[in-house]
């Protein structure tokens, strides 16, 4: 299934995220050209690619680490595209990032705070939101202990934790699977499922093809700054020019 036809699928919830007409140039190289795409309440959306496909860059865009150079971004109808990344935050989405990097310095809950002050400044009420994510992310016990102490997996759940400290509508999460013990990878794919229970959108990009085909309503996929398909994650493993993009196809059985 090409993204021409995306509008065909019968998807449910409405729109959240619209990306239309998303181009990002750097000096001579077109990272990004022409990328559209939707998000909707409570999907699960997987973001693939080889590698230098765009992925990051398209984050950065709808973030607001950066401005795209051609077309916008839009939450709930509102145009959030060229918005700094904090007022990108306060209005619903929530990011995080390839390198995991906690606040080594601070504890574990302060970490997670730090994502709930972005909605109170009071200091109890924040660390009243981000001790009931750390619950959820299974970290509660390890509030008080310094974050630079976690093993990645346990990091890589901080960061989580932190993020949905926002309170976003959509969280992008970028490889936050990446490094994790296959035991660690579940518990990950059970929070996501949770979170989309709650009705949280989630744009996930992933190279562990198995995962991202279980988790994903929805699959989007990037090549050399294109947006060559989207569908379905069994309509998408068959689509030859995804086949072609990872010369030979993957492995979703691994
Ligand atoms: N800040 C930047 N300045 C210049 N070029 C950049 C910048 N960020 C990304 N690029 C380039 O844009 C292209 C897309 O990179 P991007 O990191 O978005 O790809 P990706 O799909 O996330 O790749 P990976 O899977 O390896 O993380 C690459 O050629 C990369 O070198």
């Amino acid at each position: 299934m090409s993204s021409q036809d995306q509008q065909s699928l019968e998807r449910e919830g409405e729109t959240l995220l619209t990306v239309e007409g998303v181009g990002k140039r750097f000096a001579g190289l077109q990272a990004l050209e022409d990328i559209d795409m939707t998000v909707n309440s409570g999907e699960i959306i997987g973001l693939i690619g080889p590698n230098g496909a765009g992925k990051t860059t398209l984050f950065n865009c709808i973030s607001g680490a950066f401005p795209p150079t051609s077309g916008t971004v839009t939450l709930e109808g509102a145009v959030i595209s060229g918005l700094p990344a904090h007022k990108v935050a306060r209005s619903g989405l929530a990011r995080t990032f390839q390198i995991t990097r906690p606040l080594e310095e601070l504890t574990v809950v302060e970490n997670a705070m730090v994502g709930a002050h972005i909605h109170t400044r009071r200091r109890r009420e924040a660390r009243d939101i981000a001790m009931e994510n750390l619950e959820f992310v299974g970290l509660a016990d390890r509030a008080d202990e310094q974050a630079g102490e976690l093993t990645v997996g346990a990091q890589k759940r901080l960061e989580l934790a932190r993020a949905i400290s926002t309170r976003p509508k959509i969280l992008l999460l970028d490889e936050i699977m990446a490094g994790l013990t296959p035991q660690e990878t579940k518990h990950m794919l059970d929070l996501f499922r949770q979170l989309r229970g709650r009705g949280t959108s989630l744009l996930i990009i992933e190279h562990d093809m198995k995962a991202i085909m279980n988790i994903s309503d929805y699959v989007k996929v990037l090549d050399q700054g294109r947006g060559i398909a989207f569908g379905n994650p069994e309509d998408v493993v068959k689509d030859e020019r995804v086949i072609e993009a990872y010369i030979g196809g993957f492995d979703v059985d691994a």
